[in-house]
Protein backbone atom coordinates (compact mmCIF):
# COMPACT_ATOMS: atom_id res chain seq x y z
CA UNK A 1 0.00 0.00 0.00
CA UNK A 2 1.20 3.43 -0.66
CA UNK A 3 2.57 5.25 2.31
CA UNK A 4 1.72 8.93 3.07
CA UNK A 5 4.57 11.79 2.42
CA UNK A 6 5.23 14.20 4.56
CA UNK A 7 8.20 16.66 3.77
CA UNK A 8 8.78 20.33 4.67
CA UNK A 9 10.88 23.08 2.62
CA UNK A 10 13.01 25.34 4.33
CA UNK A 11 15.12 28.42 2.52
CA UNK A 12 15.91 32.15 3.22
CA UNK A 13 13.39 34.83 1.43
CA UNK A 14 13.49 34.82 -1.79
CA UNK A 15 14.92 31.43 -2.28
CA UNK A 16 12.00 30.03 -4.12
CA UNK A 17 10.57 27.97 -1.73
CA UNK A 18 7.02 29.14 -2.67
CA UNK A 19 7.64 28.26 -6.34
CA UNK A 20 9.47 24.88 -5.68
CA UNK A 21 6.50 23.66 -3.49
CA UNK A 22 4.08 24.83 -6.11
CA UNK A 23 6.07 22.65 -8.92
CA UNK A 24 6.45 19.85 -6.34
CA UNK A 25 2.36 19.52 -5.54
CA UNK A 26 1.45 20.17 -8.91
CA UNK A 27 3.84 16.78 -9.81
CA UNK A 28 3.40 14.86 -7.18
CA UNK A 29 -0.26 15.29 -6.34
CA UNK A 30 0.34 16.09 -2.22
CA UNK A 31 -1.18 19.23 -0.84
CA UNK A 32 1.18 22.50 -0.31
CA UNK A 33 0.50 23.95 3.01
CA UNK A 34 2.24 27.59 3.51
CA UNK A 35 2.55 29.25 7.38
CA UNK A 36 1.76 32.68 5.71
CA UNK A 37 -1.11 31.50 3.31
CA UNK A 38 -2.79 29.59 6.49
CA UNK A 39 -1.76 32.95 9.01
CA UNK A 40 -3.69 35.02 5.92
CA UNK A 41 -6.53 32.66 6.22
CA UNK A 42 -7.12 33.17 9.91
CA UNK A 43 -6.38 37.18 9.34
CA UNK A 44 -9.41 37.29 6.88
CA UNK A 45 -11.94 34.82 9.40
CA UNK A 46 -11.21 36.80 11.73
CA UNK A 47 -10.52 33.83 13.97
CA UNK A 48 -8.49 34.52 17.35
CA UNK A 49 -5.42 33.32 16.75
CA UNK A 50 -5.31 35.52 13.82
CA UNK A 51 -6.22 38.64 15.35
CA UNK A 52 -3.45 37.91 17.73
CA UNK A 53 -0.93 36.90 14.71
CA UNK A 54 -2.03 40.30 12.60
CA UNK A 55 -0.02 42.59 15.59
CA UNK A 56 3.04 41.15 15.15
CA UNK A 57 2.85 41.17 11.53
CA UNK A 58 1.99 44.44 11.23
CA UNK A 59 4.92 45.20 13.01
CA UNK A 60 7.14 43.29 10.69
CA UNK A 61 7.54 41.01 13.68
CA UNK A 62 7.50 36.64 13.37
CA UNK A 63 4.61 35.20 15.08
CA UNK A 64 5.09 33.73 18.69
CA UNK A 65 5.81 30.26 18.87
CA UNK A 66 3.33 29.66 20.72
CA UNK A 67 0.34 31.35 18.24
CA UNK A 68 1.88 29.40 15.23
CA UNK A 69 1.99 25.96 16.89
CA UNK A 70 -1.67 26.69 18.07
CA UNK A 71 -2.96 27.71 14.09
CA UNK A 72 -1.12 24.46 12.37
CA UNK A 73 -0.42 21.74 14.35
CA UNK A 74 -4.17 20.93 14.85
CA UNK A 75 -4.58 21.24 11.30
CA UNK A 76 -1.79 19.00 10.36
CA UNK A 77 -3.24 16.60 12.97
CA UNK A 78 -6.28 16.83 10.84
CA UNK A 79 -4.29 15.78 7.48
CA UNK A 80 -4.27 11.93 7.97
CA UNK A 81 -5.35 11.20 4.52
CA UNK A 82 -2.84 13.20 2.54
CA UNK A 83 0.31 13.98 1.78
CA UNK A 84 1.74 17.50 2.39
CA UNK A 85 4.71 19.83 1.74
CA UNK A 86 4.81 22.75 4.46
CA UNK A 87 6.25 26.09 3.11
CA UNK A 88 7.32 28.25 6.00
CA UNK A 89 6.99 26.62 9.18
CA UNK A 90 9.20 25.49 11.46
CA UNK A 91 11.17 28.38 11.37
CA UNK A 92 12.70 28.61 14.73
CA UNK A 93 13.89 25.46 16.62
CA UNK A 94 11.01 25.65 19.14
CA UNK A 95 8.72 24.93 16.00
CA UNK A 96 10.98 22.64 14.79
CA UNK A 97 10.66 20.60 18.27
CA UNK A 98 6.47 21.08 18.15
CA UNK A 99 6.53 19.82 14.95
CA UNK A 100 8.88 16.83 15.93
CA UNK A 101 6.79 15.74 19.00
CA UNK A 102 3.51 15.66 16.74
CA UNK A 103 4.59 14.11 13.15
CA UNK A 104 7.52 12.21 11.70
CA UNK A 105 8.61 13.92 8.68
CA UNK A 106 10.21 11.98 5.73
CA UNK A 107 12.53 14.49 3.85
CA UNK A 108 13.73 18.41 4.81
CA UNK A 109 14.31 20.34 1.08
CA UNK A 110 17.03 23.21 2.03
CA UNK A 111 17.66 25.55 -0.59
CA UNK A 112 21.32 27.38 -1.07
CA UNK A 113 20.68 30.23 -2.63
CA UNK A 114 23.88 33.03 -3.01
CA UNK A 115 22.97 36.23 -1.37
CA UNK A 116 23.07 38.08 -4.77
CA UNK A 117 20.70 36.14 -6.15
CA UNK A 118 18.04 36.43 -3.61
CA UNK A 119 18.69 40.52 -3.52
CA UNK A 120 17.88 40.39 -7.76
CA UNK A 121 14.77 38.42 -7.65
CA UNK A 122 13.26 39.95 -4.62
CA UNK A 123 13.92 43.10 -6.03
CA UNK A 124 12.00 42.11 -8.93
CA UNK A 125 9.07 40.38 -6.41
CA UNK A 126 5.56 41.14 -6.94
CA UNK A 127 2.82 39.81 -4.69
CA UNK A 128 -0.67 39.85 -4.58
CA UNK A 129 -1.45 40.44 -1.25
CA UNK A 130 -5.22 38.57 -0.30
CA UNK A 131 -4.11 35.48 -1.87
CA UNK A 132 -0.40 34.77 -1.80
CA UNK A 133 0.50 34.49 -5.39
CA UNK A 134 4.17 35.75 -6.24
CA UNK A 135 5.15 36.72 -9.22
CA UNK A 136 8.33 37.87 -10.71
CA UNK A 137 8.60 40.56 -13.68
CA UNK A 138 11.55 38.35 -15.42
CA UNK A 139 10.61 34.67 -14.48
CA UNK A 140 7.50 34.57 -13.77
CA UNK A 141 5.79 37.93 -14.83
CA UNK A 142 1.79 38.59 -14.35
CA UNK A 143 -0.32 38.18 -17.74
CA UNK A 144 -1.32 41.95 -17.37
CA UNK A 145 1.75 44.18 -16.05
CA UNK A 146 0.53 45.07 -12.39
CA UNK A 147 -2.21 42.53 -12.16
CA UNK A 148 -2.75 39.16 -10.40
CA UNK A 149 -3.95 36.76 -13.21
CA UNK A 150 -6.91 35.03 -11.12
CA UNK A 151 -7.99 38.39 -9.70
CA UNK A 152 -6.75 41.12 -11.81
CA UNK A 153 -6.53 42.87 -8.35
CA UNK A 154 -2.96 45.28 -8.02
CA UNK A 155 0.10 43.55 -7.20
CA UNK A 156 2.08 45.17 -4.17
CA UNK A 157 5.85 44.93 -3.14
CA UNK A 158 6.72 44.50 0.57
CA UNK A 159 9.18 46.50 2.10
CA UNK A 160 11.30 43.53 3.65
CA UNK A 161 11.91 42.75 0.47
CA UNK A 162 13.91 45.76 -0.54
CA UNK A 163 17.49 45.32 -0.55
CA UNK A 164 18.10 47.25 2.72
CA UNK A 165 15.64 44.90 4.79
CA UNK A 166 17.05 42.04 3.29
CA UNK A 167 20.90 42.09 4.93
CA UNK A 168 18.84 41.87 8.72
CA UNK A 169 16.28 39.06 7.57
CA UNK A 170 19.29 36.91 5.91
CA UNK A 171 21.39 37.14 8.84
CA UNK A 172 18.54 36.15 11.23
CA UNK A 173 17.59 33.44 9.11
CA UNK A 174 20.80 31.79 9.28
CA UNK A 175 20.60 32.02 12.95
CA UNK A 176 17.58 30.61 13.15
CA UNK A 177 17.69 28.10 10.65
CA UNK A 178 21.23 26.92 11.76
CA UNK A 179 19.61 24.44 14.83
CA UNK A 180 16.75 23.27 12.63
CA UNK A 181 19.11 22.26 10.15
CA UNK A 182 21.35 20.41 11.88
CA UNK A 183 18.30 18.57 13.70
CA UNK A 184 17.01 17.35 10.44
CA UNK A 185 20.53 16.66 9.53
CA UNK A 186 20.91 14.09 12.62
CA UNK A 187 17.83 12.80 11.95
CA UNK A 188 18.98 11.62 8.46
CA UNK A 189 16.20 13.17 6.45
CA UNK A 190 17.92 16.47 5.56
CA UNK A 191 18.62 17.08 1.49
CA UNK A 192 20.47 20.30 0.22
CA UNK A 193 19.88 21.96 -3.30
CA UNK A 194 22.50 24.82 -4.18
CA UNK A 195 22.50 26.65 -7.06
CA UNK A 196 21.26 30.52 -8.79
CA UNK A 197 18.16 29.02 -11.16
CA UNK A 198 15.19 27.36 -9.93
CA UNK A 199 15.11 25.55 -13.15
CA UNK A 200 17.90 24.09 -12.82
CA UNK A 201 17.77 23.29 -8.95
CA UNK A 202 14.06 21.31 -9.59
CA UNK A 203 15.41 18.15 -12.00
CA UNK A 204 17.15 16.76 -8.93
CA UNK A 205 14.42 17.55 -6.28
CA UNK A 206 11.92 16.24 -9.04
CA UNK A 207 14.33 12.82 -9.26
CA UNK A 208 14.46 12.32 -5.01
CA UNK A 209 10.97 13.29 -4.68
CA UNK A 210 10.42 10.34 -7.48
CA UNK A 211 12.21 7.73 -5.62
CA UNK A 212 10.54 9.08 -2.67
CA UNK A 213 6.49 9.74 -2.98
CA UNK A 214 3.69 7.44 -4.71
CA UNK A 215 2.33 9.16 -7.16
CA UNK A 216 -0.99 10.98 -7.35
CA UNK A 217 -3.79 8.54 -7.01
CA UNK A 218 -2.20 6.33 -5.10
CA UNK A 219 -2.48 7.60 -1.45
CA UNK A 220 -4.73 4.87 -0.20
CA UNK A 221 -3.79 4.51 3.35
CA UNK A 222 -4.14 6.83 6.29
CA UNK A 223 -1.59 7.83 8.43
CA UNK A 224 -2.45 10.33 11.66
CA UNK A 225 -0.06 12.90 12.16
CA UNK A 226 0.76 11.28 15.39
CA UNK A 227 3.99 9.86 16.80
CA UNK A 228 4.18 6.57 17.10
CA UNK A 229 1.66 5.29 14.35
N1 LIG B 1 6.61 29.75 11.05
C1 LIG B 1 6.39 31.05 11.30
N2 LIG B 1 6.71 31.57 12.52
C2 LIG B 1 6.50 32.85 12.81
N3 LIG B 1 5.97 33.73 11.95
C3 LIG B 1 5.64 33.27 10.72
C4 LIG B 1 5.84 31.92 10.33
N4 LIG B 1 5.44 31.76 9.04
C5 LIG B 1 4.99 32.95 8.65
N5 LIG B 1 5.11 33.88 9.65
C6 LIG B 1 4.71 35.29 9.62
C7 LIG B 1 5.84 36.27 9.51
C8 LIG B 1 5.91 36.57 8.04
O1 LIG B 1 6.48 37.81 7.76
C9 LIG B 1 4.45 36.49 7.60
C10 LIG B 1 4.25 36.06 6.16
O2 LIG B 1 4.94 34.82 5.96
P1 LIG B 1 5.36 34.36 4.50
O3 LIG B 1 4.18 34.38 3.59
O4 LIG B 1 6.10 33.06 4.70
O5 LIG B 1 6.28 35.51 3.95
P2 LIG B 1 7.78 35.95 4.18
O6 LIG B 1 7.91 37.18 3.36
O7 LIG B 1 8.11 36.04 5.64
O8 LIG B 1 8.63 34.73 3.62
P3 LIG B 1 9.57 34.57 2.35
O9 LIG B 1 10.17 35.92 2.04
O10 LIG B 1 10.58 33.54 2.79
O11 LIG B 1 8.69 34.09 1.23
O12 LIG B 1 3.88 35.51 8.48
N1 LIG C 1 14.96 35.26 -11.90
C1 LIG C 1 14.52 34.22 -11.20
N2 LIG C 1 13.53 34.41 -10.32
C2 LIG C 1 13.09 33.33 -9.63
C3 LIG C 1 13.64 32.04 -9.79
N3 LIG C 1 12.98 31.19 -8.95
C4 LIG C 1 12.06 31.93 -8.30
N4 LIG C 1 12.10 33.22 -8.72
C5 LIG C 1 11.33 34.39 -8.28
O1 LIG C 1 12.01 34.85 -7.10
C6 LIG C 1 11.08 35.34 -6.13
C7 LIG C 1 11.22 34.51 -4.86
O2 LIG C 1 10.71 33.21 -5.06
P1 LIG C 1 9.68 32.57 -4.02
O3 LIG C 1 9.23 31.27 -4.58
O4 LIG C 1 8.66 33.58 -3.62
O5 LIG C 1 10.71 32.31 -2.79
P2 LIG C 1 10.44 32.13 -1.22
O6 LIG C 1 10.53 33.49 -0.60
O7 LIG C 1 11.56 31.24 -0.78
O8 LIG C 1 9.08 31.48 -1.09
C8 LIG C 1 9.71 35.24 -6.78
O9 LIG C 1 9.41 36.50 -7.38
C9 LIG C 1 9.90 34.14 -7.85
O10 LIG C 1 8.99 34.32 -8.93
C10 LIG C 1 14.70 31.87 -10.74
O11 LIG C 1 15.27 30.79 -10.94
N5 LIG C 1 15.10 32.99 -11.40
Amino acid sequence: MAKLFRAVIMGPPGSGKGTISERIAQRFGLTRLSSGDFIRENIAANTDAGVLAKTYIERGLLVPDHVMTRLLLPRLEEMTRHSWLMDGFPRTLAQAEALNSTCDLDLVISLNIPYETLKERLSDRWIHPASGRVYNMGFNPPHVQGRDDISGEPLIQHDDDKPEALVARLRHYKDVAKPIIDLYKSKGILHTFSGTETDRIWPYINSLLSTKIPMEGTHRTQRPCTRGY
